[in-house]
């Protein structure tokens, strides 16, 4: 199965849009994990067996295990995620961008090592930089478009020819790069206006939809920006919102977690 049948199945399947992003800090972590050695290991287990069923993806941003020297726990944690939920597709948030020869090998870590369904690729270095992980034809590429902070309008939001640089990625994306159908975008939840000028531009191709939740990304906004005419096309990421969910009387951390996770599910089904 490819990524993007995966994906489609995952939204079918879960009635959910919603990406579950695993950004684990253990300075926020509840007080049970602190002397655990392989404790973002099962803060973030918890949490995935917690929100599966409200889930379309699992996003694992790499820089929090990476910093922690944590990739150990992170290849474990995509093992765990592949054996127990295999139909919900993992997409590794690393945003890579290099030489060809280079990204070769960044392609093997995401694709072989971390067995990830997808992986976020940054577009800067041009075609040859993302062509090694194309020739991975059942993965998912996942380009940066329109991110979703402010200071993507730095380079983002240029004109060149007329129209801002996201929409001409957007355009390669979607008219030369596609050629197997595996691409898809990033473009935050924080631009609505932007996500449907990106929507108009690629088709029913996946958008990767960080903002809602922590940044304060519009629900409504969103959805309606970004929908396919099948009320789908979105993995709309919300990580620290559901992470760190402020627990109700009586509630665990996994079950408020869990609490947020489907309130975003529905807030989001509301307007597909
Ligand atoms: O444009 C982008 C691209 C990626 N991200 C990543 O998404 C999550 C967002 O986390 P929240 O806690 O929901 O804000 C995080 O991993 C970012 O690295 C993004 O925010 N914007």
């Amino acid at each position: 199965m490819t990524f993007i049948e995966k994906l489609s199945a995952a939204w079918t399947a879960n009635n959910s849009l919603l990406c579950v992003g695993l950004d684990p800090d253990v300075t926020k972590f509840p007080a049970q994990f602190k002397q655990q050695p392989d404790a973002i290991y099962a803060f973030c287990k918890a949490i995935i067996d917690a929100t599966a069923e409200t889930a379309c993806a699992f996003k694992p941003q790499i820089a929090y295990f990476a910093a922690l020297r944590a990739e150990d726990q992170l290849e474990a944690l995509c093992a765990y995620m592949r054996s127990t939920y295999p139909q919900i597709p993992i997409v590794l948030d690393a945003k890579r961008g290099d030489i060809g020869a280079t990204a070769e090998q960044y392609a093997r870590e995401a694709y072989e090592r971390y067995g990830a369904d997808a992986v976020t690729v940054n577009p800067y270095m041009g075609f040859d930089s993302v062509a090694p992980y194309l020739e991975w034809k059942d993965r998912g590429v996942i380009i940066l478009c329109r991110t979703s902070n402010p200071g993507g309008s730095d380079l983002q939001f240029l004109k060149a020819d007329g129209k801002p640089v996201y929409q001409h990625v957007a355009q390669l994306v979607a008219e030369k790069w596609n050629t197997n159908g595996q691409c898809g975008l990033v473009v935050g939840a924080t631009f609505p206006n932007e996500l449907a000028q990106v929507r108009k531009i690629v088709g029913d191709m996946p958008l990767l939809v960080p903002g809602v939740g922590a940044q304060g990304g519009d629900v409504e906004a969103t959805v309606k920006a970004g929908r396919t005419a099948s009320g789908a096309g979105m993995m709309i990421n919300s990580s620290r919102a559901i992470l760190y969910a402020k627990e109700l009387a009586g509630e665990d951390f996994a079950k408020a977690s869990r609490r947020v996770a489907i309130e975003t599910r529905d807030a989001i089904n509301a307007f597909r």
